[in-house]
């Protein structure tokens, strides 16, 4: 078992067992000093508020019985606080009230103005000679309040904030449990409706998790043989390959709770929080055990510690280092298993995957194409299907789509059906919601006849050089209907499944990115800003054949570590460059020459079909969208395919 780590903080101190998340009995709590202070600074402001405010100057009176007094002059002056009016008799000693000549009303009044009648009132004041101001609107009480609260509000947050600083390896708690308490979300065994039968493929994944299904149904029996079981099983794989439903099920087939929480919802605003959610949660699972404990997106804390950027993360690896202690902490007698899932397990702290805590991992990738159509038919079980609609050649046009996006798929078939007012859904459905998927919504633009024009060629160069460039898929359709981000859309068909990229196929490939440009240039001898996605993806492809797939001669067979993204900072880089200057410089240098040789290449092979080029965007311009088989009928039949490789659209 791998020590604790250093700075880790002490263990958690009893607390009381009422931190549950089902029943929220309040908590007893010791009432400081500092709350009867708070309190009492309130209770003066508030009536020192209260007083100032003008509805308490004075008596308050009828409208009508001050209109009457103005009309026998007997009103000295008045201010008007919008609907409210405070004023003073002329008489010093005030005024007899009307209604019970015993009574006098002090010197002081006040009013509330009728609406209508305000610009009469006034009218009457100026003809008598009345002093009459304005003040500012009475905020009224709800806004008195709230001002009145936000100083002490932000006091208190302050307070509290070092308050936590302090107190938070003793366990937080006290009146402010709520605000640390994990907001892990409890899903109980009985509402569990999730098992392996919603998970279509992923056979080698369930297999896996058969085992923890097993022990999660009955501990006892693996406790008495004293069989050691994992506690921690990380799933790795890309975003929407069912990370989650896979977790979910798990807890669904044994019959468990299932408590899940994002990695990200640890970092929080105040110092020290996170652990202490970590704790809460934890502790909320061993009370529930046997439970299945999820923590989504790990990678979020569990990124490795002391990795660039010096002292901002402390309270990331705070939480992080209670995680690891926290499942080193498990006994025998508690059954909790903790699931964690990421898209990227190269960033994890390697404490995280030692044997005893995250030590048994699985990966979770897209699916094949019986994988896909297995989930396709999953997601269409409820889904009246036409005849027309073959779920294994849905399956076959979307290589590359994970889990979620054949949901997706479904789903927007499922509404273009029903936004037609059909009962059942048609191949048709599924092909619109096949482009909607792939390239984005349409756009309701209208493109001047120069911006389609332009738009046309740049499409038709891209497709014109996939067609006359056996190295690369076929052209599946090109359109110039704008969608998503892009006024036009080039789309190559894989028919083939795809795990590895050979160097010629790279060549091509940035030569057919590239050929949107080169035709816009070709033609109307200058760039359109419209290139710029064909550009940023060109280049990250370049940048990577150089630097590390060993790709260029010049920079030879070395692959090099090169920053990446901090989660947290947006574009800091989260680890240092690898290599020197000189290396950095020379890989510049290297991305650029491949990047121009191919815009060169590009150029020249549209020089040399420029009959064709201008024949297919001249159709495009016309018809906005062009599949196979009607640019086989403009241009003929491309060059013969050799093997198919990328998926890619440009
Ligand atoms: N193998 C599958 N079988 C059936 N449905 C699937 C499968 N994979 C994914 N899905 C569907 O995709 C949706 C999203 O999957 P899920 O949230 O589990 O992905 P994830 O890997 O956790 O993604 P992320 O990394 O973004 O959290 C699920 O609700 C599920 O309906
Ligand atoms: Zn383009």
């Amino acid at each position: 078992m791998a020590p604790l780590p250093k700075d880790s903080p002490p263990p958690p101190a009893p607390r009381l067992p009422s931190n549950r998340e089902t029943d929220d009995e309040p908590k007893k709590s010791s009432f400081p000093a500092s709350w009867v202070i708070l309190i009492l600074i309130l209770t003066i402001g508030f009536v020192w508020m209260w007083q100032a405010s003008p509805s308490n100057q004075g008596k308050r009176v009828d409208y009508i019985f001050v209109w009457r007094q103005a009309e026998e002059g007997k009103i000295a002056k008045v201010t008007y606080h919008g609907e409210l009016l405070t004023g003073t008799w002329k008489n010093e000693k005030g005024t007899v009230d009307p209604e019970d000549p015993d009574k006098i009303i002090p010197a002081n009044f006040n009013t509330i103005l009728p609406l209508k009648q305000d610009d009469d009132l006034l009218r009457l004041l100026r003809e008598k000679g009345v002093k009459i101001s304005a003040e500012p609107q009475d905020p009224g009480l709800g806004m008195t309040l709230l001002l009145w609260l936000s100083g002490p509000l932000l006091i208190l947050g302050v307070f509290y904030y070092m308050m936590r600083r302090n107190t938070d390896a003793m366990g937080g708690g006290g009146m402010m449990g709520n605000f640390i308490r994990s907001p892990a979300k409890k899903f109980k065994a009985s509402e569990q409706m999730t098992t392996f039968a919603d998970v279509a493929a992923m056979e080698q994944a369930k297999g896996e998790l058969a085992e923890i299904v097993e022990f999660l149904k009955s501990p006892q029996k693996f406790q008495k043989l004293g069989a050691q079981i994992p506690k921690g099983v990380l799933l790795m794989g890309p975003p929407g390959t069912g990370k989650t439903l896979l977790a979910r099920a798990t807890a669904g087939e044994a019959g468990v709770p299932f408590y899940s929480i994002n990695g990200s919802e640890f970092i929080q605003m105040f110092v020290g929080v996170g652990a202490s959610r970590v704790r809460d949660l934890f502790r909320n699972a061993k009370e529930n055990s046997p439970c299945i404990l999820f923590i989504d997106e790990i990678d979020a804390v569990g990124r490795v510690r002391g990795a660039g950027l010096g002292g901002g993360h402390d309270e990331r690896e705070q939480t992080l280092n209670q995680i690891l202690s926290e499942m080193d902490g498990f006994n025998q007698t508690e059954a909790v298993i903790v699931i964690a899932a990421t898209n990227r397990p190269d960033v994890l702290d390697p404490a995280l995957l030692r044997p005893g805590r995250f030590d048994r991992h699985i990966s979770v990738d897209r699916s094949n194409k019986t994988g896909r159509e297995a989930i396709l038919k999953v997601h269409c079980r409820k889904v009246p299907l036409a005849d027309d609609v073959d779920l294994a050649a849905i399956a076959s046009s979307t290589i590359g789509f994970s889990g979620a996006e054949l949901k997706n798929l479904v789903n927007e078939a499922a509404l273009g059906a029903a936004r037609d007012g059909r009962d059942k859904v048609t191949k048709g459905d599924f092909d619109l919601a096949r482009d909607r998927v792939l390239m984005g919504a349409k756009r309701e633009e209208v493109l001047s006849p120069h911006e389609r024009e332009m738009t046309a060629y740049h499409e038709a160069g891209h497709a014109l050089l996939a067609w006359f460039q056996p190295e690369l898929d076929p052209v599946h359709k090109v359109t110039i209907i704008p969608r998503g981000r892009a006024l036009g859309v080039t789309q190559l068909l894989p028919n083939e499944e795809r795990y590895n990229i050979g160097e010629k196929r790279i060549h091509a490939q940035l030569v057919f990115m590239l050929g949107g440009r080169a035709a816009e240039k070709l033609v109307f001898d200058e760039y359109s800003a419209g290139a710029e996605d064909d550009l940023k993806r060109a280049t990250q492809l370049t940048r990577r054949m150089v630097s590390h797939w060993g790709m260029s001669e010049v920079i030879g067979p070395v692959a090099f570590r090169s920053g990446e993204e901090h989660p947290f900072l947006g574009k800091e880089m989260s680890e240092p460059r690898e290599h020197s200057e000189a290396t950095a410089h020379l890989i510049d240098q290297e991305v650029q020459r491949i990047l121009v040789e191919a815009a060169n290449k590009a150029r020249q092979m549209l020089v040399d079909h420029r009959e064709a080029l201008d024949k297919l965007s001249m159709e495009l311009v016309k018809a906005e969208a062009l599949d196979y088989d009607q640019m086989v009928g403009i241009i003929g039949e491309p060059i013969p395919r050799t093997e198919h490789t990328l998926v890619s659209n440009a």
